[in-house]
């Protein structure tokens, strides 16, 4: 089974709108704006050449029905024609023009979302970083959410906001001019005045926003995670008949989701009622600035006609200007769901650089890091010794107690080990320090060759079945896919499931590349599992193997027939195991005794 690694309860922390989320929203849009010549770059300078055209024709339509009011004062009748033709004909730009910044918004978006989640893929499987954050973390919930989920919707709330936000600058500033240029000082003091009174509420109602926010999506990504718990765990759920107790976790799962989310909705209540306020008060405070100069005596020498278009026009304009402020604190629900969603990811990518850093998995210099068939923190040493062990102790994460103390063991070519001993003593925890993913307390652990079919191959206790066709399977973890037929490679995957006992699930797949709409898990039994992994051992053929109860599921002579073929194929073995008959096919054997103690003993 994939393993469904815990998700956390950890508490939420106050996050807001503060510092932090301008760091990691300027960290956020480094990725996303990687160089001035990049594909986002450019869509957003070719959103920013539409909005502005967009605005200006939105300008001449706006201050069209200036013009109509006078003509139809003057009964111009060829005027009123031509002032027709020209309204349809603006309307008809302005219509495609905001179709197109539509269209740049939601390729951006893509743009965007392609981007980051690729940026978080890569540190996130860069050398062990997905092992350590889901296994020994614990102060992050649901990374797969954050990616997948989470990373999505930052880059779809940033991508709806883009057009408004880029273009206000500069219509602010026309506007404010036009204004100014129409009711003199009064009329940018009393908006801007208005805006910023707008902005410093909002402010205050949006911070409890991002906290719940953020902790909805942890929740969001707990019960997403229940569901997948159950979809993987289907068939063992059911042999315990666990409908009921099931139910009741998930429906508790599902409360206390729904719970938050109903604070949540009260909290944007009040930012609701503030945008609305601000908005109905805006159109209000419109005609308050415009009647200042009127009630003032400046257009006292105009004609009713003149004065209706001189009103028409400045309404326009300070509307506009209004709109313009009021639409950006429009912007504070987005911009609230954008602060949750950027603390999520920016959190992601700020642990996953620590575990980076703290684990040296990777070197920056010649692109090397902790992978398959890498010969990454290789240490020198004879050629036909994998590991040294020297005075080595180590103890699980998040205990005290030493599995192993001071162990010193060389495992060679040709001398094969069997490691035994009670449940819980250490016998896999010590295959996890020899593959890196633990950290020993004292001592070394030198490797000597790699992971692979060059080194050392581990098959853990758990088989792990990739996504893909039967090929795949075999040739895991090799990334290179050979030509779907005709291939040389092919004779020697079937003959290495032959001797695995497994031939017959090329009838069953179709052939090595058909592609299957089943989950490996769900169809293969246990004994299967294991002897696939073993066709996947004599393909890859490493030096050494390390098997980890790898035998568990099958016959004694299943087991024989395996072991022959591995030494055969001239692999050492390392055995993890309970069975006394696994004792035969070694040399030496290890026994961890528990709190720390160990025997090293010749097997006669
Ligand atoms: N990710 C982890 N976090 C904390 N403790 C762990 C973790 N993985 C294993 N342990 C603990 O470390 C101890 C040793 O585990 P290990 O898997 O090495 O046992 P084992 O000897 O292989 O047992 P078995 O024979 O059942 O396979 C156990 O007490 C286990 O609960």
């Amino acid at each position: 089974m994939p393993r469904l690694e815990k998700s956390n309860g950890r508490g939420t922390r106050r996050l807001k709108l503060d510092w932090q989320f301008v760091q990691r929203f300027c960290s956020i849009q480094r990725v996303l704006f990687p160089s001035w010549n990049s594909q986002s770059v450019l869509m957003f300078g070719t959103l920013l050449v539409v909005t502005l055209t967009e605005q200006m024709i939105i300008y001449q339509v706006g201050v069209l029905p200036s013009h109509f009011y006078n003509v139809l004062a003057d009964k111009d009748y060829a005027g009123f024609r031509s002032l027709v033709g020209t309204a349809m004909t603006l309307i008809l730009i302005n219509s495609t023009l905001k179709s197109v910044d539509q269209y740049i918004c939601n390729r951006m978006y893509v743009c965007w979302r392609t981007t980051l989640t690729e940026s978080l893929h890569s540190s996130y499987f860069q050398g062990r970083v997905y092992y350590t954050l889901n296994v020994l973390r614990e102060d992050l919930d649901n990374p797969d959410q954050r990616i997948s989920q989470d990373a999505e919707r930052l880059c779809k709330q940033m991508s709806s906001m883009a057009s408004r936000l880029i273009v206000s600058p500069f219509t602010l500033s026309y506007y404010t001019y036009h204004c100014f240029y129409s009711t003199g000082w009064i009329g940018p003091v009393a908006i801007i005045g208005y805006f910023v009174i707008g902005t410093v509420a909002n402010k205050i109602l949006m911070s409890p926003i991002v906290s719940t926010l953020f902790e909805q999506e942890k929740l969001e990504g707990d019960f997403r995670f229940k569901h997948m718990q159950i979809r993987v765990n289907a068939e063992s759920a059911a042999f315990y008949r666990a409908g009921k107790v099931e139910h009741t976790r998930t429906d508790r799962r599902l409360q206390a989701l729904i719970h938050v989310q109903q604070r949540l909705i009260t909290k944007e209540l009040w930012l609701y009622i503030g945008v609305n306020t601000f908005d109905y008060l805006g159109g209000f405070l419109s005609y308050i600035i415009i009647a200042i100069p009127i009630f003032s005596g400046v257009y006292d020498g105009l004609s009713p006609g003149e004065l209706s278009a001189v009103i028409s026009k400045n309404a326009f304009v300070c509307i506009y200007l209004i709109n313009g402020f009021t639409q950006i604190i429009d912007l504070s629900t987005t911009l609230s769901d954008v602060a949750g969603y950027t603390h999520r990811v920016g959190e992601l990518r700020e642990v996953m650089d620590d575990i980076l850093r703290k684990q040296c998995d990777y070197d920056p210099a010649s692109g090397e890091s902790y992978d398959f068939d890498s010969d990454f923190n290789i240490h020198a040493g004879p050629a036909d010794t994998a590991f040294i062990l020297e005075n080595l102790s180590y103890k699980s994460p998040f205990s005290d107690q030493l599995l192993v103390d001071d162990l010193s063991l060389k495992i060679c070519q040709g001398t094969h080990l069997l490691v035994v001993g009670n449940t819980g003593t250490g016998k896999t925890s010590l295959l996890r320090v020899l593959n890196r993913l633990w950290e020993a307390e004292s001592g070394f652990v030198h490797m000597t060759t790699c992971f692979g079919p060059r080194g050392t191959l581990f098959l853990p206790q758990k088989p792990y079945l990739t996504d893909g066709t039967l090929r795949e399977q075999v040739i895991y973890p090799l990334k290179d896919i050979y030509p779907a037929s005709g291939s040389v490679d092919d004779d020697r995957i079937i003959q290495f499931l032959e001797l695995a006992g497994v031939s017959s699930l090329l009838r069953r797949t179709g052939g090595l590349d058909e592609i299957v709409d089943w989950s490996w898990y769900d169809v293969l039994s246990p004994g299967e599992m294991q002897r696939l992994s073993f066709a996947r051992l004599f393909y890859l053929q490493p030096k050494y193997a390390i098997l980890d109860e790898a035998t568990s599921a099958l016959t004694e002579d299943a087991e024989a027939q395996l072991y022959r073929t591995c030494k055969q194929l001239g692999m050492t073995l390392v055995s993890l195991g309970h069975r006394s008959s696994l004792v035969k096919y070694h040399d030496i054997q290890l026994r961890l005794c528990g709190e720390g103690r160990w025997e090293l003993t010749k097997i006669k």
